[in-house]
């Protein structure tokens, strides 16, 4: 018989299945602490328990352990200075959804080389990264773009989010309404709401879907539904942290009373018109709506506002990277690959200027 199948698969290999990773990279007591505390301090900040701010900042993708590292020890130290305002979550990105091809990030190709494609070495490496932040103290949060490093990387994650080229994919909704940690919906590319908030449905609701055992064997996975799912405005066609789009926004979900009536906004992407100089601009733009009337102005505080994200890496902006042609030992693993970031002077500054900003007005 002629085969019908598998006409464009050139090969197959296996990789380790979650149980192994896991065993490999044991958690500890201190991660184990890291990852319950923070995701309980981000539910309370989602649910309006706790009044801090939620601030999830970090590189647009996560290329090497020292990169990781030294960014989680920069945060980490902030965040002792902030704490009484501002959580911090440290975007620890693994996996790139691409608008159409290019670098897919460090568990596809840990050797960036557009060759070797080593995902066991990218899961390892991802997971020692992790375990590393954990050990710190550092909450991480992270794009779920599979769910292969959903299943062997979960446990080590504090907030996920699913992204604008995925928050309509059914799969990302069930996954999503069996995840252990609050997960963010981004607005669709286009800026269509109606996306997010149908996904928001879908995944507080119980499912039923095919996944995988920790042995990694295809199994029925039942869900209860995640309760902690909420939106995160990105931008699209336009921006959307205005005080327009953002009363839109909390408008259409308070049409569903269940659903989490709180905002996170993504200072980047399309909220920054992609240009990285603009998001400390778009950063305290919600800010000041957040906080309502300041410095002589009057705008009444939405506290619907609850979370920020910035992108920002060691230094800022991103450098010449040709996938496939740049050698991996030519690049600065400092600086993004992927979008342009703001650096960690401007981070550090922007953070430190809210929080005095925070406590001001909490102190009046
Ligand atoms: O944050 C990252 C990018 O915006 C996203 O992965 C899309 O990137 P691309 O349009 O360069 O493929
Ligand atoms: C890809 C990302 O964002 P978005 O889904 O909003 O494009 C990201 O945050 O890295």
């Amino acid at each position: 018989m002629q085969k019908t199948y598998d006409l464009n698969v050139i090969k197959r290999t296996s990789i380790i299945t979650p149980d192994q990773l896991r065993e490999e990279f044991p958690m500890t007591e201190t991660a184990t602490r890291t990852v319950m505390e923070s995701r309980q301090e981000i539910k309370d900040i989602l649910s309006g328990k706790d009044s801090r701010l939620m601030v999830i900042a970090g590189p647009c993708s996560i290329i090497s352990h020292r990169q990781a590292v030294e960014y989680g020890k920069r945060l980490a130290r902030l965040q002792e200075k902030i704490k009484t305002t501002i959580k911090l979550v440290m975007r620890v990105y693994f996996e790139k959804p691409r608008t159409n091809v290019g670098f897919k990030g460090l568990i596809s190709d840990p050797h960036i080389d557009k060759k070797t494609f080593d995902i066991d070495e990218g899961l390892r490496k991802a997971r020692k990264i992790l375990m590393d932040l954990n050990e710190m103290g550092v909450a991480a949060g992270t794009e779920i773009l599979s769910q292969t490093a959903a299943e062997r990387l979960s446990g080590l994650i504090a907030w996920a989010c699913i992204g604008a080229r995925t928050t309509e994919s059914q799969n990302h909704r069930e996954w999503a309404s069996a995840f252990s940690m609050p997960v963010g919906f981004k607005n669709g590319t286009d800026g269509n709401l109606d996306t997010a908030i149908n996904a928001l449905l879908a995944a507080s609701s119980p499912q039923v879907f095919v996944g995988n055992d920790p042995h990694g064997v295809t199994s029925r996975v039942f869900s209860g539904g995640n309760r902690y799912c909420h939106i995160v405005l990105r931008g699209g066609k336009r921006p959307n942290y205005d005080p327009v789009s953002i009363a839109e926004a909390v408008g259409f979900l308070s049409k569903y009373p269940s659903l989490i009536q709180s905002v996170v906004v993504d200072c980047s992407h399309k909220n920054s018109g992609k240009d990285y100089r603009r998001q400390g601009e778009v950063f305290n733009h919600v800010l000041i709506q957040r906080m309502g009337h300041t410095n002589g102005l009057s705008i009444r505080p939405n506290k619907a506002i609850c979370g920020l994200m910035l992108e920002s890496n060691i230094e800022e902006g991103s450098q010449p990277f040709v996938y496939g042609e740049t050698r991996k030992e030519d690049l600065n693993p400092f600086v993004s690959i992927t979008d342009a970031c703001i650096g960690w002077e401007e981070t550090e500054d922007i953070l430190l200027t809210a929080h005095g900003q925070l406590q001001q007005k909490s102190g009046s």
